[in-house]
């Protein structure tokens, strides 16, 4: 069985290094026409899929935008998923989730187990009850072949107050995050399958990526401020790891598929450009 890492890393040789995410929010079902109801996110979910499952590396829906919906709004999430999924894309599912152990391994099940309708290729996750108390999605993940991303360095204003914050052991709680997951992906080849969340926002914050071995999910860029030329300083010499993440900047340019995929290829060309 082929790993998550293995399986990126196919994918961003392929496709190239972009993850475009699928965040139907209200002002852009409105932006497209669309009626800020099941139908329209179903429309909105179905228009990027066809536009971007057969080009692009990895798509990740949001699961917020559709769980607002309620248990309708999570069946259009499943057919995204194995819609997006059948037509090549890797699928990372954002849903930060985090809890004790016996529960996170409910979430586990509900996320990375082929069985469940909502399996995905990837997951995020929240450290912030214990790297360790992630522990059953890891092992669920590597079981069946799938990947974690786990939240170190968050691209919002306030992730510092407590990412930045410095634990036991002198370490920031982010260091120590990054640190943990490190050890685990260590020496895998080509890449490992556990993956951290690093904003593109964040600026140099003398954080040590060098040895995570792992994809490094870099959002906000486009809506929140990032650039592609801000991704040195965030993660110097561990730039060929970084999966560079859109929503809204390519979302904006529906409805048409035309317009979604221009903006795609934009996006695309100026992250290949800063990754080199
Ligand atoms: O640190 C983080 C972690 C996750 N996100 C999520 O990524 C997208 C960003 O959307 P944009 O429209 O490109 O700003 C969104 O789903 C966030 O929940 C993040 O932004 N930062």
């Amino acid at each position: 069985m082929e790993t998550f890492g293995e399986r990126l890393h196919r994918a961003v040789a392929e496709r190239g290094p972009l993850c475009v995410g699928i965040d139907p929010h209200a002002s852009l079902l409105a932006r497209w026409g669309l009626s800020d109801d099941i139908a329209g996110l179903e429309r909105f979910a179905r228009t990027v899929v066809d536009a971007l499952a057969d080009r692009v590396a990895v798509l990740k829906p949001q699961s917020a935008f559709f769980e607002r919906f309620g248990s309708r709004g999570v069946a259009v999430l499943e057919s995204t998923i194995r819609q997006s999924r059948e037509a090549g894309a890797l699928v990372l599912l954002d849903v930060k989730r985090g809890d004790i152990g016996s529960t996170m391994a409910a979430y586990a099940d509900a996320y990375l187990n082929p069985a469940s309708t909502l399996c995905s290729d990837a997951i995020t996750v929240s450290p912030y009850l214990g790297v360790g108390s992630l522990q059953p999605a890891f092992d669920l993940a590597a079981a069946h072949g799938g990947g974690v991303f786990v939240l170190a360095l968050t691209s919002n204003p306030e992730g510092p107050a407590v990412q930045h914050a410095v634990a036991g052991g002198g370490k920031t709680v982010a260091q120590t995050v990054i640190d943990e997951i490190s050890q685990v992906n260590a020496g895998v080849k080509p890449l490992g399958s556990l993956g951290l969340v690093v904003g593109a926002t964040i600026g140099d914050t003398g954080h040590d990526l060098s040895k995570v071995n792992g994809p490094l999910l870099a959002p906000g860029l486009g809506a929140q401020g990032g650039t592609p030329d801000d991704l040195r300083a965030v993660f110097g010499e561990s730039l060929h790891n970084v999966l560079p993440s859109y929503s809204r900047e390519v979302l904006s340019a529906g409805p048409e598929i035309a317009g979604l995929r221009a903006a795609t290829d934009r996006v695309l060309a100026g992250v290949r450009a800063a990754l080199g």
